[in-house]
This record gives structure tokens, sequence and C-alpha cells, in this order.
């Protein structure tokens, strides 16, 4: 029996999420839903995707040894919602974009994601199967595009569902999309379909890698439709769920046997994260520590029974994200001035650019900086308390970022309140935040939770100090009084009794420089992530798929 609770920790965006109560609809649709018909068959160039000794059987050596090394490179198919080379609303963008780019190297990695109008403007995609309708799935096709590199990404193409104005979730000003459900179920059974071979285009993967909530049901319609691909989940925030009302089960083909405790169900919700932690294969999150809390009440929101049960299996593994080698200070185009290890001279430029951009003054007292999604995760209130007594110290504090409108209003009050000690810029801008990094001596990052967290790690390779709160990823990548400041109450006073040391060490330019050097000399990159993730990705091959006894 699992012992699930209700969480408390769930961000407001998830509490407007797609829970009205809706009709059940094309209830006779379903049971033809565990057999997706077969494509269509004009799948327009294909065969550019598709291996040349598919199409022969008499194959001249040299290709038989291509052939016999191109089948033992594992096939995996990376499916995400958000990469930051098209759009990226946190930190899911940047590692879709970083760590299908290590695992390149030792696998055949194609990555899956929806078709945006981010992801389509203006680009050139190539067509390679047809996905009939499903339930109340609209009809999609698969593209394909070949990036720049060489990376191969494919793309659902549903112009109703995914190429509209605002986020890959919603408007864009704080309202998620009401037919999320169709829209990640479309992604998702693209997946599944892609793993069968139910939708030919070319290539089929050995194992599936998904990413967070929207991807979660893929797994599911892998179990439901009894396709033994293994499957990896990864979850990168256990606060965003994807619940929507049950009776929404039916418009996307979830069977309903699969409502329950040891199937989708949550709470009388059903709950794409859960699909993705209950039929996957193997089960990762992005730090260590993150992967021990969240089997604990306190940071499991409800799950922490079910990934319990998934440690004891040896099936729940913490792989703690990299940082890719854009993040050079002595060589990244959007800084002011470049810098080094050895030689931090340039950081000043980045300082005086930051301060005229956020309208600070002069100062020889510390810069604090806030580059975040403006979220209750993120602690920003806790930071918003703690800016009074940073500028009646003499420090400065710069804010960048967007999310909640609450927070947003906030910040520019507190700007108000303090012209040339704080500016806000509400937004985001990658060349402005990686100035502000470089540029900036603390990063104030008092999350009351962070699975793993990048902008500390961001922060430390340009040599500013992160002070955060001792929790998740963040104990994993910061070594108190080392590479940055920890505190361990989750409080103003808390966080100030960090802030405090931060002054301390500013104040003596010894210990601030030696800090500063240590931070920068942190050596984590995507390389090592993905080294552990063929780890899984092997042992979830050798040990193959068990599917749920029910369907
Ligand atoms: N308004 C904005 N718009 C666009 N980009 C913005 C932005 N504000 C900040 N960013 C950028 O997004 C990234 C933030 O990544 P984080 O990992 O710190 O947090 P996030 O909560 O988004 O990610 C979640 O997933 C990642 C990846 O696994 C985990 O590290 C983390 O703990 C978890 O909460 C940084 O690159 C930052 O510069």
């Amino acid at each position: 029996m699992l012992h699930l609770r209700p969480h408390a920790l769930q961000p407001q965006a998830l509490q407007s999420e797609a829970l009205q109560p809706q009709a059940l609809r094309h209830q006779a649709l379903r049971p033809q839903a565990l057999q997706p018909q077969a494509l269509p068959s004009q799948v327009a160039d294909a065969g550019a995707s598709r291996p040349h000794y598919w199409k022969s059987t008499a194959v001249p050596a040299a290709s038989a040894r291509r052939i016999d090394l191109e089948e033992r490179v594992p096939k995996l198919l990376f499916v995400t919602p958000e990469m930051a080379d098209f759009v990226k609303v946190g930190g899911l963008g940047e590692v879709s974009t970083a760590l299908p780019r290590a695992l390149r190297q030792t696998n055949d990695i194609r990555v899956l994601i929806p078709g945006y109008r981010q992801v389509v403007a203006g680009r050139r995609i190539t067509e390679v199967a047809r996905l009939p309708p499903a339930w109340d799935l609209p009809g999609c096709t698969i593209g394909r595009m070949d990036m720049a590199d060489g990376l191969v990404v494919y793309v659902v193409l549903c112009s109703e569902l995914f190429e509209r104005d605002g986020t890959p979730y919603g408007d864009g000003r704080g309202t998620d999309w009401d037919d999320n459900h169709i829209r990640f179920a479309r992604l998702s059974l693209a997946a599944a379909e892609i793993a069968r071979g139910v939708a030919d285009i070319g290539w089929r993967p050995d194992v599936l890698h998904l990413n967070d909530w929207p991807a979660g049901l893929t797994a599911g319609y892998l179990a439901w439709h009894r396709t033994p691909v293994p499957t990896v989940f990864t979850v990168h925030n256990l606060a965003y769920q994807g619940l929507f009302d049950a009776a929404r089960m039916a418009s996307i083909g979830v069977p309903e046997q699969a409502f329950r405790m040891e199937g989708i169900e949550f709470y009388g919700k059903m709950s794409f994260l859960k699909a993705g932690i209950y039929y996957a294969s193997h089960v990762t999150t992005v730090s260590a520590t993150y992967a021990r809390e969240i089997t604990t009440p306190e940071f499991g929101c409800g799950f922490e029974g079910l990934l319990r049960v998934r440690e004891s299996q040896n099936r729940l593994s913490g792989i703690l994200n990299g940082v890719d080698e854009s993040w050079d200070a002595s060589r990244d185009p959007s800084l002011a001035g470049h810098f080094d290890r050895r030689n931090l001279q340039g950081r000043r430029l980045n300082a005086v650019e930051t301060r005229e951009a956020f309208r600070l003054g002069v100062s020889q007292g510390p810069l604090f900086a806030i580059i975040s999604r403006l979220v209750q995760q993120k602690g920003i209130d806790l930071a918003i308390e703690a800016a009074e007594k940073i500028v009646e110290q003499g420090g400065q504090i710069a804010v960048t970022g967007q999310g909640e409108p609450l927070l947003e209003d906030a910040l520019r009050r507190l700007a108000e309140r303090h012209p040339g000690q704080v500016g806000v810029r509400i937004g985001f801008d990658e060349a402005e935040a990686r100035r502000l990094f470089a540029g900036s001596d603390f990063l104030l990052m008092p999350s009351r939770f962070e699975p793993c967290g990048l902008s500390q790690m961001f922060a430390q390779r340009y040599g500013s100090l992160p002070i955060a709160y001792r929790t998740g990823g963040l104990v994993d990548t910061i070594e108190d009084g080392v590479t940055g400041f920890l505190f361990s109450e989750l409080s103003c006073s808390g966080l100030m009794e960090a802030v405090s040391r931060a002054f301390d060490s500013f104040s003596v330019k010894k210990t601030l420089l030696a800090m500063r050097r240590n931070a920068m000399s942190r050596q984590i990159n995507w390389l090592q992530s993905a080294r552990r993730y063929n780890d899984v990705y092997e042992r979830i091959r050798t040990w193959g798929v068990s599917l749920p006894a029910a369907f």
C-alpha cells in the first residue's frame, strides 16, 4: 500500500491547470483506443533518414562492418517539451539542448519535440511520417530537422495544437492552455508510436528518454499497448504534475483500468507525471540529494510512497546536470569583458555594463544578482525581504526573470523604493543574463526546493558566488564557504546569516578572490552526466521490460 498525501508545494501555475470538469466525450471511440490504426503510406522522404542497410540484403564487406557498428550503437529517442535551440521556459530547455549532444558521442540519439511556432518558423523540415487522429487527438505529421551540428530533431507537426503565441505551456500571461492534456498526449502518443514502429520514420529507438510530465504519458501508452521498449523518465521538477480531470481520460485514450493507484490516478485526478513515474522502466532526477528528498513527505509532493518503492527496486537515481561549453568566460561573445580564473580583470567591465543596464549607481559595494524564473519555488519573496537589509548595508541588487505576476509586481515596487540601488528587468535576455552572472559578486538563490539548479553553476563558472538554501542540487554543487554560501533555516533571517558572511568575504579581498577561483575551478560537464545516463540505459536494456499485469 502506498502512502500518498496531499502536497503543499504545488506552484500556482498548476492550480489553474485544466481541472474543470468536462463531459465524457467520444466515449464510443474507447474500445478502439488500444489499437491505433496503421499509418498512411504517403511518407515523404522517409528514405532520407532510413539507414541504407534496411533496403538491401546484399551488403559488401566494408559496409557490413559499418552496419555491425551502427547496430551496436544504442538508439535513443529523447522526448522533451522544450529545447533552448528553439524555445525555453527554464532549465529543462537548457538540459534538452546540452544532454542529447553529450550523449551523441556514444548513442544514436534523436530528439522529439512539439512543433511550436518557435520551432517551425522559417525552418527546413522534411516530412517523414503521418499519424492519424486517435480519440480526440488530431492527426499529425512527424517532421525531421537536421541541426547544423548533425543532431537529428523530429518535430510533431500539428498547427492547431502547437503553433500559438505564448510559451510551450500557456499564453505567457500566467494561464496554461486548456487543451494541454490533448497537446502533450499528442506528443506522447507520437513518441510511443515511433517506438512501436507504427509511425515508420525509418528508425526505431531501443530506449526512450522522457522528460517531465509533458512526456510522461508515453510510458503509459507503451504499457497499455504492451510495447516492451525500455523507458527512462527524468523528473526535472516534481511540483509540475500534469494534473487533469479524470473525465478527460477518454479523450486521450487512457484505458479505464489505468485509473487507479497502481496507474495514473493521483488524488482523484489523472497525472501525466505519475504515468511517467509509474510506468517507466527507470526514474531519474537531476541530483542525488533531490533523489533522496523526493522519497520523503516534505519534498515528495504526495509521490513519496511510489518513489520509495522505485528506490527499493533500484529504479530511482539522481544524476546531476552539467554545464555546457558555451559557459566559458574567456570567449563568451555575450560578455563585455573576458576573463578566466587566473586573470579576473575582465569581470569589472561586465559589472559596469550591468550597473548601467539596470540603472544602478556607481558603487564600491557588492552587487547581488537574481536570475530566475519568478515562481514560488525560487524563494523570491525571501529575497525581496532580505533586499531591504542588503541595500541598508551598502549592497546593490539586479534582478532579471519573469513569471508570476504578483512576484513581478513586488519586484518592480522594490526597485521603485530603491532607485539606483535595486534594478529590475522583467523578461529574459540570455546575453544580459550572462553579463549579470559575469559582473555580479553574488547570486541570490534561496529556492525552497531545487531539483538541481543550473543558475548556481553558471554563476560559479563566471565567478559569482551563489547564496542558497541547503536543499536538493544546491547541496551537491555548493561547498559552503568555499564555492558559495549555504544557509539552513528557510527564512529571511536564515538567508541574511549567509548574506552577512558574503559581505564579510567581500571586505577581505583575498578571501573573495580565493572563493571566486574555487568556484570557477569546479569541473562539471555534461559528459559526466552522459556517462551516468549511459549506465542507466545499459541496465534497463539488459533487464528488459516487465509490463503491468492488468493490461
Ligand atoms: N524567465 C526566464 N526565461 C527563460 N529562461 C530563464 C528565465 N529565468 C531563468 N532562466 C534560465 O533558465 C535556467 C534556470 O534553470 P534552473 O535549473 O536554475 O531552474 P528551473 O527551475 O527552470 O529548472 C528545473 O529543471 C532544471 C533542469 O533539470 C533543474 O536544474 C531545476 O532544479 C528545476 O527546477 C537558467 O539557464 C536561467 O538562466
